[in-house]
């Protein structure tokens, strides 16, 4: 039997206005065990993708899966976890309240000695017991890699959120996110730090003007074009020339 793949695109199309097609027939897939990079000029839809999947957007072309679900469905909810691009997280909380939630979101009782010696590992020891509102933006950050580190969905789609996170805990993630892959999960990373993709990500996916333009092994666009950034500007001289 076909193990279905962790997340599924076919002939997904999405347009906020009714006029304007912010994504175009976009057929993509994550199997297990993979890291993905998304990749994309600002504007090409990679956010818009990524909202349907989590239905915050209504899907009304095309199918979205995660693990063979609808990704309208109750039963796909478990499957994935979303980091979004921006800070936002309940303020009122204690970073400790909100991984709680967060927890509870997914039927996880909060491993409260792994919680803190991940924010100690981050460069946040002791502030567990904080009000977020008192958290600087990217201890925001840092809060949200930690929940999705604590939860190790099957599938973690992280929307530039190691975007603002200094250094040292980019590195740790970047650990963090090979061994989650070594679990057999696997992560869909939004980001335009191509850098971190040629360490970590086995595939890219480069999406333009709501197009999957690109699907390749990161080894394969390293040889054939010495890396991402050429492969993109590489697109883009081709586009202009058109
Ligand atoms: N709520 C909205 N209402 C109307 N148009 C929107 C909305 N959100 C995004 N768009 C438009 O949809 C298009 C795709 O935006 P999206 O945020 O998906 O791009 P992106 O690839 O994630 O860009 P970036 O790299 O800048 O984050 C853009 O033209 C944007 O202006």
């Amino acid at each position: 039997m076909n193990v279905p793949s962790l997340l599924e695109a076919r002939s997904v199309g999405f347009s906020y206005d009714g006029t304007v097609q912010v994504l175009r027939g976009v057929d993509l897939h994550v199997d297990e065990g993979e890291i993905v990079g998304l990749i994309g000029p600002n504007g090409s839809g990679k956010s818009t993708l990524i909202k349907l999947v989590f239905d915050l957007l209504h899907l009304k072309s095309g199918t979205l899966l995660l693990s063979g679900h609808h990704c309208q469905s109750a039963l796909a909810r478990p499957e994935a976890q979303y980091l979004a691009s921006n800070d936002h997280l309940p303020e009122f909380l204690r970073a400790r309240e909100y991984l709680t939630i967060i927890g509870d979101l997914y039927g996880r009782s909060l491993d409260v000695g792994a919680a803190r010696s991940f924010f100690e590992e981050y460069g946040m020891a002791g502030r567990l017991e904080d009000l977020i509102e008192d958290f600087s933006h990217g201890m925001r950050k840092k809060t949200q890699l930690i929940s999705a580190i604590l939860q190790r969905r099957p599938l973690t789609i992280i929307d530039e959120t190691v975007n603002g996170i200094d250094l040292e805990a980019q590195y740790l993630a970047e650990q963090e996110f090979v061994k989650m892959r070594s679990e057999g999960r696997s992560i869909l990373l939004c980001t335009h730090d191509f850098s971190m993709l040629e360490r970590v990500a086995d595939r890219v996916l480069f999406l333009d003007h709501g197009v999957v333009v690109a699907d390749a092994p990161v080894r394969d666009v390293v040889a054939s074009h010495r890396g991402i950034s050429q492969m993109v500007f590489d697109h883009l001289d081709d586009r202009r020339q058109r």
